[in-house]
Parts: C-alpha cells; structure tokens; sequence
C-alpha cells in the first residue's frame, strides 16, 4: 500500500452524459478500511461515477479528492488476447511490480489456466484474471464495476473476500453492483438518490 492513510472523496459531483444530467451534488468520503457498495438502475450512472473517480471523465461539476493510487475494475481487461494468461498478466506484473504473482493466480483459481489464449477465456475465468490485475497494482484504492457479473457462487464469494481483505489491511474499495456484497461495514450510496428532478436542468 501507498498510501498511509490513503482516502477517496467526492465533492457535490456532477455528471452529464450528451445532454442528461445522471447525477448532482454527490458527496461522500471514504478513509483507511472502507468500502462503499453504489447501487443504481440501469443506466443510472454508477459506471460513469466510477470514470470520474478514475479521472477518466471530466465531471460536470464538483470534484475528486484522493490520496492513494487507484486499481481500477472495468469492462476492459488490458490483456492481450492472443498470450497465454500467464504470459499476458506477467505484462502487467512486471509494469506493476507485483509481489508473488504466483499466490495472486493461486489465490485467483487461475494457475490451472497459465497456457490458454486469452481470448478462450471463459467470461467468469477473464472476469477473474482482470481481478488478478487488480491485486497486482497492490493500490490502497480499488474502484470495481460490476465484479460479480458472469461469476459463479465461488467466485462471487471469493470477490467478498477478496474486498474484506483489502479492506481489513487498510485499504479502500468502491464498488457498482447489482449483486449484494458481504462485506461488514459496507455503506451504500443509491446512484439515484442524486438523481435531478426531471425539471432540473444545472447542477
Ligand atoms: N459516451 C456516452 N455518450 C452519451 N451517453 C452515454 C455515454 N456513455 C454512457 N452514456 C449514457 O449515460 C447513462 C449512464 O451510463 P452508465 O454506464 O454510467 O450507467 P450504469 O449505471 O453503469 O448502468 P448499468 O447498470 O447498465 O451498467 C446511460 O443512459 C448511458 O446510455
């Protein structure tokens, strides 16, 4: 970890998308051990949220605090479709500097896929290897959209731990899902509960 005491905080954020506004004045702050559990419809902006933690969109409005780098969970994974696992996360491994790769494909259930092209990676075993990516970055703050789609029951179990883990080491973790989480002390913040009246049109 980075950061000491790394934090995530957002300031009367807004975000557009074209001409919709999805969200307003959205605040919160999360320290050392929190996690956070977005919820939302649909299209209610949980992903365009997390861009905006990320730096990855500009908000419309407000802005992002953070002390702390950030591992980020999202639709792409990065790895090279043509590797094998093992050679496509070792790219990144060796970019992040990862300790004990081998425990983090272990503790992934992935060391059995090592040799298998990227691209015939089922859609629970890619979502797997992306969280791989995400303990090799060892960053205090992890933004993870949707990381229980297309899992099974192990592996939806296996991201809990994996989130109390980091949590319990002093780590942050926001996360979108549609799926509940068990995780102790998780707040939730409802996308929807920022949501601008349909008459509302500034943030
Ligand atoms: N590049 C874009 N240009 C215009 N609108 C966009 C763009 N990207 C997303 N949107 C719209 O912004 C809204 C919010 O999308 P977002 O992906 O943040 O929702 P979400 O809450 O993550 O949804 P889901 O639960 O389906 O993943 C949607 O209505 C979407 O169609």
């Amino acid at each position: 970890m980075q950061a000491p005491s790394p934090f995530l905080a957002a300031e009367n954020l807004a975000c557009r998308r074209g001409d919709r506004l999805l969200f307003r004045r959205l605040s919160f702050r999360l320290d050392a051990g929190a996690a956070c559990h977005v919820t939302g419809a649909n299209g209610a902006g949980k992903t365009t949220l997390i861009r905006a933690l990320a730096g990855l969109t500009s908000p419309y409005a407000g802005r992002v605090n953070r002390d702390g780098a950030l591992a980020l969970l999202g639709e792409r994974t990065g790895l090279d479709p043509d590797l094998p696992l093992a050679r496509a996360l070792a790219f990144w491994f060796a970019l992040d500097r990862a300790d004990d790769t081998p425990a983090i494909l272990a503790r992934l259930r992935l060391d059995g896929l090592a040799e298998v092209p990227v691209r015939y990676l089922s859609t629970g075993q890619t979502k797997r290897a992306a969280l791989a990516r995400v303990l090799g970055q060892a960053a205090p703050i992890w933004l993870l959209d949707e990381p229980l789609s297309g899992l099974d029951t192990a592996s939806q179990s296996l991201v809990g731990e994996l989130v109390r883990d980091h949590c319990a080491a002093g780590g942050i973790a926001l996360i979108a899902s549609h799926q509940p989480l068990d995780v102790p002390g998780m707040t939730r913040l409802a996308i929807e509960d920022f949501a601008p009246a349909e008459t509302e049109d500034a943030a």
